[in-house]
Order: C-alpha cells, then sequence, then structure tokens
C-alpha cells in the first residue's frame, strides 16, 4: 500500500502580486508524493520547477490551495519549520556546505540539524568511524579527505557531502534541484548513480529537477513533466519504463 506524504492540492503562486504585472506561475497544480517515490522532473525553462521547489521548501508562499504532510495542513508552515521534515541540495557546491568546518565538523551539524548547534570534540570523535562509512557510500574519496576544510574540497567532492549531510537525518523529504548541473560529466553521474543507491537503497522519497532526460529516464520511479506552471504527465512504474526520450522530448514546445 502506497502511503502519501506530501499532497499539494490545488496550489496557486502568484508573483508581482497587487500590480499590472501580476502572474500566476503555478497553476492549480495537484501532486501526491507517495513514501519511497523518487521523482524526477523535467520541463522547459520558465515551467516552474524552482517554484515548485520554493513552495514545497516553504520559500513562497501559497496563494490558494493546500500543502498536507502525513495529512496535516502545513501550507503556512514558515521554511524553518520545514527543516525538520525537508532538505534541499542546490546546484552551486558552496552552498550546502560550511567552507572552513571539515567535511566531519560538517556532518555533525547535519546530524545536529533541528537541535541547539553546539560543535563537542567529543562527539565528533565518537562519531569519526560512522561518518567515515557514511562519506564511503560517495566513492569519490570523501572518506580520506574528513579532516579537510570544505572549501578545500573539489565541487564534486562538496556536492556530495552537501547530499550526505541532506540524507543524514532521513527527512521525509530530499528535493535535489539540479544538484550535479555543475559538475563534469563524469563526476555527475558518479554523483548520481551514488545518489541513486542511497536513496534506493534506504527507501528515502526524493525529487529530482534535471534537464537531461536520459537521467531523468533512468533514475527514479516516477517521472513528472512540468509545463506552464501545471502537472502536463506523471509516468509511473512500468508506463515510466516504457518511456523513450524521443516520446518526453515532444513535451517541450519549439
Ligand atoms: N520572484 C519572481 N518574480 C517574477 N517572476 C518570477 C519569480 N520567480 C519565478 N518567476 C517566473 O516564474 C516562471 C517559473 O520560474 P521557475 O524558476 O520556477 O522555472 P524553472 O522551471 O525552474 O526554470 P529553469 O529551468 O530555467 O530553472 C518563470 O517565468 C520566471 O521568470
Amino acid at each position: 500500500m502506497t502511503k502519501p506524504i506530501l499532497e499539494l492540492k490545488d496550489i496557486v503562486t502568484l508573483v508581482n502580486k497587487g500590480t499590472s504585472n501580476e502572474t500566476e506561475i503555478l497553476k492549480k497544480l495537484n501532486l501526491t508524493i507517495n513514501e519511497g517515490d523518487f521523482i524526477t522532473i523535467v520541463g522547459s525553462n520558465g515551467a516552474g520547477k524552482s517554484t515548485l521547489f520554493n513552495v514545497i521548501g516553504g520559500n513562497l508562499p501559497v496563494d490558494d490551495g493546500h500543502i498536507l504532510l502525513h495529512g496535516n495542513d502545513i501550507t503556512h508552515q514558515t521554511e524553518e519549520e520545514r527543516t525538520k521534515f525537508l532538505s534541499r541540495v542546490f546546484q552551486d557546491p558552496k552552498l550546502g556546505t560550511a567552507p572552513r568546518m571539515t567535511v566531519a565538523e560538517n556532518m555533525l551539524l547535519a546530524q545536529k540539524r533541528g537541535e541547539k548547534r553546539h560543535l563537542i570534540p567529543r562527539k565528533l570523535k565518537q562519531q569519526m568511524t560512522d561518518f567515515t562509512r557514511i562519506a564511503g557510500i560517495m566513492h569519490n574519496g570523501l572518506e580520506d579527505r574528513m579532516n579537510t576544510a570544505t572549501g578545500n574540497l573539489s565541487g564534486g567532492q562538496r556536492q556530495a557531502l552537501s547530499f550526505l549531510m541532506a540524507t543524514l537525518k532521513r527527512p521525509d523529504i530530499i528535493l535535489l534541484d539540479e544538484h550535479t548541473a555543475a559538475l563534469d560529466p563524469r563526476t555527475s553521474q558518479n554523483l548520481l548513480n551514488a545518489t541513486n543507491e542511497r536513496i534506493t537503497e534506504d527507501g528515502l522519497t526524493a525529487l529530482m529537477i534535471t534537464h537531461h532526460l536520459e537521467d531523468a529516464l533512468i533514475y527514479g520511479n516516477r517521472l513528472i513533466v512540468l509545463g506552464d506552471g501545471q502537472i502536463k504527465a506523471d509516468f509511473k512504474g512500468e508506463e515510466k519504463q516504457q518511456l523513450t526520450a524521443e516520446k518526453l522530448y515532444e513535451y517541450f514546445e519549439a
């Protein structure tokens, strides 16, 4: 039985409110995200993908409609309040980590998310073996750089760390906002494979925006096409497996 984690019901978001430039970005968008879903999201530039993430993350207010988390209305919860159940990885490797702190310290910070953030060296020592093991999951040498300041890591290692930090506390929802777009093709592929492994093996629930149709097809159990502020298509299971890049390309109007 699939259980809904997050439900977006008739979501409307406006920009430039009350001016002659007022525009509806999300137009009565409906989406139910079930436990264990790994949803890839594609759509033209300006389709509303980042806006959708901003609405889920509480960075942008909802002008109409409702957001339910495990059936409870969280439409008006702040971004801060939503960090209890949600985490997000951005495109820019500089955004997810504290550059002067080491890999291990960043991981400890992520583990203490939502609590008072005092870094206790004793705690760090206790956790080191565990953190090193977790870093090893990314298969990119991060585990050998546990005491390196994050600012001195490669972009790929830094993004891998951001991803690990986002998953460490097993949030209900993980938003991956083109998190491999700034990386070279091989590094991007490695991170995508590691992402997929961690999400599927740990049964996490995630949404991933990508402009690479092949990646959207390979990864995840669901694929959503966003267009003009609405869900144009939602492919699941067998239907997603049968989908081709050519067919998907048809959703991108000239
Ligand atoms: N704060 C804002 N003020 C005005 N317009 C906005 C604002 N935020 C988003 N928009 C507009 O809303 C539309 C959707 O933007 P959004 O960034 O969500 O698209 P996207 O699908 O993520 O695009 P991309 O693939 O280029 O990142 C665009 O036309 C954008 O210009």
